[in-house]
Parts: structure tokens; C-alpha cells; sequence
């Protein structure tokens, strides 16, 4: 897929070897036990996709300056572009913003997400400039991303 997207932007673009750097997380959630109307506030995930999938609702996206349910089937994933792939493509694909809403009577909700991350060890140049010409760190940016909710950096597995 990322592989399709270079083709898309740029062919002769650097290739992305996302295989070291990508990784599993688990969310568990109790929301019943939660006040808060959300339990994740809206972001944009700093990676180049996540493909998640629960088999609980919350879980919603923006469109249009509006958040739609992702009503996601048991056998369904979601793919979404993250703030990274923004980098990647000087701005042409944009982040999807997503949140995950306390829905009233459930008691547990997990989900499964693989964060899709390009090597911090063999880091890709971007496939289409910045606005002002630059081509942006996509190395920093994974590595600042991935302490954003205060987890171990990924900076750590190039070590
Ligand atoms: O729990 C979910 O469905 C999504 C979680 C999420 O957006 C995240 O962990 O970045
Ligand atoms: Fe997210």
C-alpha cells in the first residue's frame, strides 16, 4: 500500500521500510466507569497509518468538519492516514482526525491498532517538498510522535 501511494505521488521516490518501526497496541478502555462524554479526545495519530478495529463502538472520524460513528464490522479494519503520510506528500494527503466516544451502557471496549511507522534507522526523504521547498525530518517527527502519550520512545529500537 505504501508502495502504491509512492507510485501515486512520486515513482522515484524513496521506498519506506516500515518494517522495523511499525508496531501492535492494545487500547482498553472501562467506560463505565468514565464520566468524560469522550475517551480519547480528536487527534490525528502521528504514524503514517493505523489500521484499527474493534469490535466495540466509540470509535468515530471527521468528515467534513463533523464526527461520523465507524460502525466497523467484526470483520472490518479502518485505515487511516496519519500525520506522518502528511510529511511524506507535502500536505496532499491529510491526517484523519478520529475520537472515541463514551457510548452509554457499554462496560468494556478494546481495540487493536497497528501504527505503521517508516524506519527511524533508514528514514525516507519526503516524496513531495513543503510548501516553502524544505523537505521535512520525517526521522524527528516519527521519533517526536512517538512520545507524545508519553511512551517510550521508538528512537529506543534503532539502539
Ligand atoms: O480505541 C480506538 O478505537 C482508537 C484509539 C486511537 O485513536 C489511538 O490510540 O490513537
Ligand atoms: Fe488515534
Amino acid at each position: 500500500m505504501l508502495d502504491d501511494l509512492r507510485d501515486a505521488v512520486d515513482p522515484e521516490g524513496d521506498r519506506i521500510d516500515a518494517a522495523e518501526f511499525s508496531y501492535l497496541q492494545l487500547n482498553y478502555y472501562r467506560p463505565g466507569r468514565e464520566t468524560r462524554d469522550l475517551l480519547q479526545d480528536a487527534h490525528e495519530d502521528g504514524h503514517l497509518l493505523t489500521i484499527v478495529t474493534s469490535r466495540q463502538p466509540g470509535l468515530e472520524f471527521e468528515v467534513d468538519g463533523r464526527f461520523e460513528p465507524a460502525n466497523l464490522a467484526p470483520d472490518e479494519l479502518l485505515i487511516m492516514p496519519g500525520g506522518i503520510l502528511t510529511l511524506m506528500t507535502g500536505g496532499l494527503m491529510q491526517p484523519l482526525v478520529h475520537q472515541v466516544r463514551n457510548v452509554p451502557g457499554l462496560r468494556k471496549r478494546a481495540s487493536l491498532m497497528f501504527f505503521v511507522n517508516a524506519s527511524v534507522a533508514n528514514p525516507p526523504r519526503a516524496w513531495i517538498a513543503a510548501r516553502d521547498g524544505t523537505y521535512p525530518d520525517i526521522r524527528q517527527a516519527t521519533i517526536e510522535s512517538s512520545q507524545m502519550f508519553g511512551l517510550g520512545s521508538i528512537g529506543a529500537l534503532a539502539q
